[in-house]
Parts: C-alpha cells; sequence; structure tokens
C-alpha cells in the first residue's frame, strides 16, 4: 500500500503598509529615475500573501481590492517571484494567495509590500537567507520600493530606493486616508518636470528621533516633494487634508509617497481610531484605516 506524502504547509506573510514620513527630490538620474532621501515607517495595515510551495507559478486573488488588480497582466507578486528564479537555479516556487486590502496606486507601496513578501516567502520555501543579495538584486528590479520592503522596517531611503539605512522610530498611532482616486507613480515623478542629469538638493542630516516631539519637529521641516504635483493631479487632497487637520491630537498631516494616501499621526493608536471613526463617518467614500506606526 503506498503512504502519500503529507500536504507542503502553506507558508504566509504579512505585507505591511509603507509611509514615507518625508520624501525630498534631490535630483533626476541620467538613467530617467529620481534621486530621493526619505523617511519611511511601516504600519500595522497591510495585505496578506500565502504559498503553498510547488513547482508552477500561479497567483490567486482574494480580499476587497482583488477586483481592482483582477484585469491587470503582470502582478508584482509574480513579476518578483521570476525576478528570483532568473537568479536561484531551482528555485521551488507555487501558489500564492494575494488578500488584497490596500488600496491600488496609493503611495502606501502596496504591490511592493506584496513582492517583498513573495521574496520572503520563497526564501523560506528555499531556506536563502534574507540577506542573500539575489533576493536584493531580484527586489530592485521589482521596483524601487520593494528593498525597503524587504525588510518592512523603519529606515532612511537613499538612491533610487536601493541605500537603507535601517533608523528605530517611536511608535505613532496613525491615521491613513485614501479619496480612492489612484495616482500612477511615474505621472507624479513626471509633473516635477527635471532634466535628466540635474540636482536640486541635498539630503538632510537625519533626525533626532528618539521622542515622538523631536521627530514632528524635525518632519514639520522636512517635506514630502511629491505632494505639490499630486495636489496638482488629485485636488480632492485638499479636502482630506482640512478632515485630517480637524481630528483631535493630530500631530502632522502629510501624504505618502507619491499620493495619493494621507496620514496623520497621533500620540497613541485609541486616539488614532477616534480621528479615523470621525472622518470615515463624514466621508463614506473614503478609504479610512487606522493603524500604528513606526
Ligand atoms: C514614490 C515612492 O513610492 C517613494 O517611496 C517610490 O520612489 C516609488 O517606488 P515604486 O512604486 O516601486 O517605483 P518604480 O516601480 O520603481 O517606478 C515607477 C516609476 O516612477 C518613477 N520613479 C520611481 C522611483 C524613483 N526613485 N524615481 C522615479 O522617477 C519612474 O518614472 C518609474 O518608471
Ligand atoms: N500586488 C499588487 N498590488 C498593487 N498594485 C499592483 C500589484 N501588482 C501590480 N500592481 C500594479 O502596480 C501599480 C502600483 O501599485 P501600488 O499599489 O504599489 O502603488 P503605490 O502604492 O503608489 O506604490 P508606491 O508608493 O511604491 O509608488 C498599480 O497601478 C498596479 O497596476
Amino acid at each position: 500500500m503506498s503512504v502519500r506524502p503529507p500536504p507542503l504547509p502553506v507558508l504566509r506573510e504579512r505585507a505591511p503598509a509603507k509611509v514615507n514620513l518625508t520624501l525630498r527630490v534631490l535630483g533626476r538620474r541620467a538613467d530617467g529615475y529620481h534621486d530621493l532621501s526619505s523617511l519611511l515607517a511601516f504600519a500595522g495595515a497591510g495585505d496578506r500573501l500565502a504559498l503553498l510551495p510547488g513547482a508552477e507559478l500561479a497567483l490567486a486573488l482574494e480580499g476587497p481590492g482583488a477586483p481592482a488588480l483582477a484585469g491587470e497582466g503582470d502582478n508584482l507578486v509574480l513579476r518578483a517571484a521570476r525576478a528570483l528564479a532568473a537568479r536561484v537555479p531551482g528555485l521551488v516556487l507555487g501558489r500564492f494567495t494575494l488578500a488584497k486590502r490596500l488600496p491600488v496606486a496609493a503611495g502606501l507601496g502596496g504591490g511592493s509590500a506584496d513582492a517583498a513578501a513573495a521574496l520572503r516567502l520563497l526564501a523560506r520555501a528555499n531556506a536563502l537567507a534574507l540577506d542573500d543579495n539575489r533576493l536584493f538584486e531580484a527586489a530592485l528590479e521589482t521596483g524601487s520600493d520593494v528593498p525597503a520592503c524587504l525588510q518592512s522596517r523603519s529606515c532612511l531611503m537613499g538612491g533610487r530606493g536601493e541605500a537603507l539605512t535601517p533608523l528605530a522610530l517611536p511608535r505613532f498611532g496613525a491615521v491613513l486616508v485614501n479619496p480612492r482616486v489612484a495616482v500612477a507613480t511615474a505621472d507624479v515623478f513626471r509633473a516635477l518636470a527635471l532634466v535628466p542629469g540635474t540636482c536640486c538638493g541635498e539630503a538632510a542630516p537625519a533626525p533626532e528621533a528618539a521622542s515622538r516631539s523631536g521627530l514632528v519637529a524635525w518632519l514639520r521641516t522636512e517635506p514630502n516633494d511629491l505632494e505639490p504635483p499630486a495636489r496638482a493631479l488629485a485636488p480632492v487632497l485638499g479636502a482630506v487634508e482640512a478632515a485630517l487637520q480637524a481630528t483631535a491630537g493630530a500631530r502632522l498631516v502629510r501624504m505618502s509617497g507619491s499620493g495619493a494616501t494621507m496620514f496623520a499621526l497621533y500620540d497613541d493608536c485609541r486616539a488614532a481610531a477616534a480621528a479615523a471613526r470621525i472622518v470615515a463617518a463624514a466621508h463614506p467614500e473614503w478609504w479610512v484605516k487606522s493603524t500604528v506606526l513606526g
């Protein structure tokens, strides 16, 4: 009598949303990408990715964000898996299931977080170390935000996303608000109209990040340079900012990445949850999420 092998265990990873607390555009490189200096934090909120290891590569979508991606050609999960398979002979792949909760094209790096989670799952399925350079290379080939999402730890990000310096941050309560307007990252960078090979700034020294107040004071001096062009593309951002500014205890209100999600920081999660309830009640048409950030 033949005995069936036990089914392979399903591996699971969280794909946390990325928030750019600051974002300076330092210039445009000859290859067309922009050199950045950005302080990144990661949220408790995010997508979920599972992998049933196997020989064939496949992806199933579920969750509230699945319809927005259903018509998409190549999901970033599959692109990341292929980029790693091209570097690791005999890589075990498998069937991914993505629970898509984050809004798409929102400045929260949702696709990048999913791609990074796929790389972490494949690393586990293939006993690769997380600091294996092939993971980093596959991440950068997949997208500029993917290397940072591989670690999903707060950091200073430089270059186009490849220079990462870990930086521990105090924890904040946060509210993320997306007005359900998709903004394409390339359109926002293009609107800056920088000629390749131009330099327009220098990175600020690393912040004093030991206390919430010290960090907030520094954040107020360091903006998101993509906010003006994103506001021109999505004027509703003015209403989102006003709604968040009006909530009790908001320490800072700003846009993340290339938008159109705005975030507000609070001293604790209780204040953030109360603020989220008020904004969601006034604007049921927006995506509103209270979370922890740090
Ligand atoms: C705006 C940020 O989210 C900040 O963290 C990232 O820089 C964008 O990261 P991403 O979405 O992973 O971006 P990619 O998929 O690599 O690039 C999308 C497009 O954005 C533009 N892009 C992106 C990153 C960068 N440093 N300079 C750019 O000019 C390029 O036109 C590129 O074609
Ligand atoms: N798993 C995925 N999740 C989200 N978008 C995906 C995914 N796979 C492919 N995409 C495509 O990637 C594009 C960028 O999506 P994403 O949600 O990562 O944008 P973003 O939050 O603005 O990213 P960033 O902040 O890194 O610029 C979308 O327009 C979508 O077409």
